[in-house]
């Protein structure tokens, strides 16, 4: 058996989207490889036959294609692809062949959808016309995002494309972006969200429907905050949508939404769950490819979705009149994609013990379908986390996980590493952690924990961190290292901590607030609130919203009093900064500044810059970027660890 390593990385493999052929037959899915010597992923479409068991590749995967979709007739096979440079739509003859290039725009393919006449319709950027120069100029708060860059002038509208390679042929305009096109079962309208406010500080999108004979469009639903994944209904009466009425604010549950498409009522089916729908359970284990919307069944009484509950992510249904059920059984389980059909269910799930591998489900019989990583896994020390949980000083319950060292034994004492999670509404959960099984292949336990402000735990939970960053929630993650470091196989004299984005913002409030641990790592941190308002992508509503309200003019005291530069002059545990060049989300800005601050107050620091990354360095960066980034986690710890009990 061989430990977990920084460089296992390569040889993971990941597979989700999984989609049902017309028929139920066959499935394709995506999946994931890590090609080492270019330094680059590669995704590829694969098709697994119920009938012969056979598990086949379906396009090259020299590129990035994900998304596949079969038209309504099964004939083709549309999927988005970055074999010509960015994301353009192609499709293909699903008995084979080579795939044609339906679409050419400069910055690529956003969402799309069949028609039920084998048209498609895309939501893509217009082509920049005025793209002259260089220079931009700027007239919007939002003109970048991360992980994108900057959006340039042009909005995203929809368009018609042919499998015969004609058009596009453009059918909404504006200054306003339109996206998650849904198209009615007759093929006459086209469902869509769109952003149409002229408030640019805070913007909710609403539903519109396009007729595609008289090409006028209607609102179909009001937002009043997020709106997204619109499905029509098989008998065109509903639109499913996820969506909730808090503008901009990620601390609210999103739940299963239906319209009327004829009388306009709208209601949320899954309210009484009190738990956000999709995946809310963070890895850095996992290569999203996928889009996962509401799923209807063909009755069009039953819509099919998954949500984020304690840790794990099931899938559940919900009928028209809100009976919900849970589908997937078992408790340890993260669902990242899933596909139905005719009573059967197809998904993607992850555990603490591998990377996404595709199941089946039929009649309460599970069948595994791939099993890409087993190989890999059967000669490797995976260590199996233990749930646990933690009383909080005021009575709240927080839930954790303890990971232990391979080959643990009660006898001996181990260092601790906190890791602590971002959003802050982010959570974790029972999937494959690769860092961890680092940390924990290194000789290390994990302790990781959802204090308040995580997903899953109901809305009440998750608004705990709203307008009391560094609060109450550093309280929980102190008192869970509290009762942890109580165990007599933990070396209370080796107390580490590491955190990404929140978890970056909290491993330095940390370091400024107690002096427990023996080093730091913060990752793509945040310790200046005031500067990250005007320089983060999402700064100017986030934070605001995060610090309920507190705004520049009104509250500045406020918002130095809860941002860690404040107190870098009690720092005085070590502190490694890692930080991506091209972070948009938490700019190098706040990294720069906590590391001045700290150099100049004579505390023991490094700073460690990664060009050409982006806040997503954990998640998506360069292969070669990630294995480094390990590394300097794993040798700051083990730098400063000594004089063991
Ligand atoms: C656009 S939704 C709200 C912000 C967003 N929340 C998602 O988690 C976000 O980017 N927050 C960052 C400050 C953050 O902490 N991100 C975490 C979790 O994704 C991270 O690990 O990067």
């Amino acid at each position: 058996m061989r430990p977990i390593t920084t460089q296992t990385l390569f040889s993971l493999q990941f597979s989700g989207d999984p989609q049902f052929s017309p028929d139920g037959q066959s499935i394709v899915y995506v999946k994931t490889t890590i090609n080492q010597e270019e330094n680059k992923y590669q995704s590829q479409i694969c098709k697994y036959d119920r009938k012969t068991g056979r598990d086949i590749p379906f396009t090259q995967g020299l590129a990035q294609d994900k998304l596949p979709k079969f038209s309504q007739d099964g004939s083709y096979l549309a999927f988005v692809s970055t074999r010509s440079g960015t994301p353009q739509l192609f499709v293909m003859l699903t008995d084979g062949g080579e795939p044609k290039q339906l679409t050419f725009f400069k910055k690529g393919v956003k969402s799309y959808s069949w028609m039920p006449n084998n048209q498609l319709v895309v939501a893509a950027r217009k082509d920049d016309a005025n793209e002259k120069s260089d220079v931009r100029v700027v007239n919007t708060l939002r003109y970048r995002g991360n992980g994108y860059g900057f959006y340039g002038d042009e909005p995203i509208h929809l368009w018609l494309v042919q499998v015969d390679g004609s058009g596009p042929q453009q059918i909404t305009d504006g200054n306003f972006d339109e996206t998650d096109p849904t198209v009615s079962p007759d093929g006459k309208k086209i469902a869509f969200v769109s952003w149409r406010e002229e408030n640019q500080v805070e913007v909710t999108p609403s539903l519109y429907t396009v007729d595609l004979d008289t090409g006028l469009i209607d609102l179909t639903y009001q937002g009043k905050g997020s709106v997204s994944h619109p499905v029509y209904s098989p008998n065109g009466k509903w639109i499913a949508f996820f969506g909730h009425e808090h503008g901009e604010d990620s601390g609210y549950n999103t739940e299963l939404w239906v319209v009327s498409t004829g009388s306009g009522e709208a209601r949320s089916l899954s309210r009484s769950l009190d738990r956000p729908v999709g995946n809310q359970v963070g890895t850095d284990a996992r290569y999203e490819t996928a889009e996962v919307s509401p799923i209807w069944d063909m009755d069009s009484q039953k819509i099919y979705f998954t949500a984020t509950h304690e840790g794990d992510v099931y899938v559940y249904s919900v009928t028209l009149d809100e009976k919900i059920q849970k589908e997937t059984p078992g408790d340890t389980q993260v669902v990242t994609s899933f596909s139905y059909h005719s009573g059967v269910i197809a998904y993607a799930k992850e555990t603490p013990a591998s990377p996404a591998e595709l199941y089946l489900q039929q009649n309460k019989e599970i069948q595994q379908i791939t099993y890409h990583n087993t190989p890999l896994f059967k000669s490797l020390t995976v260590s199996v986390p233990e749930r646990t949980k933690f009383q909080a000083r005021d009575g709240l319950e927080i839930n954790g996980w303890l990971l232990k060292p391979p080959g643990f034994s009660s006898d001996q004492r181990y260092p601790l590493v906190l890791e602590i999670h971002g959003g802050p509404h982010s959570s974790y959960g029972n999937t494959f952690l690769h860092e961890f099984q680092v940390l924990a292949n290194s000789g290390y336990i994990v302790l990781y924990t959802n204090p308040r402000g995580s997903h899953g735990y109901g809305e009440a939970f998750v608004r705990g961190s709203i307008g009391d960053w560094g609060g109450k929630d550093y309280e929980d993650l102190i008192d869970a290292v509290d009762a942890v470091a109580r165990l007599p196989y933990v070396d209370r004299n080796n107390l580490f901590v590491t955190g990404g984005s929140y978890g970056g913002y909290m491993t330095n409030w940390m370091v400024a607030h107690t002096h427990i641990f023996k080093a730091a790592v913060t990752q793509r941190s945040i310790c200046n609130l005031h500067s990250m308002i005007g320089t983060s992508d999402i700064g100017f509503w986030f934070n605001v919203k995060e610090l309920d309200g507190a705004d520049i003019w009104e509250d500045e005291e406020f918002i130095l009093s809860r941002s860690p530069i404040r107190y870098a002059n009690r720092v005085q545990t070590p502190v490694k900064i890692i930080h991506s060049e091209e972070d948009f989300r938490c700019p190098m800005e706040q990294a720069e500044q906590w590391f001045t601050a700290l150099k100049r107050l004579g505390v023991e620091t490094e700073l460690v810059r990664f060009p050409n990354e982006n806040h997503d360095l954990s998640r998506n960066g360069q292969p070669e970027h990630r294995v480094e980034r390990l590394d300097h986690i794993v040798g700051w710890f083990n730098q400063y660890l000594g004089n063991k009990e």
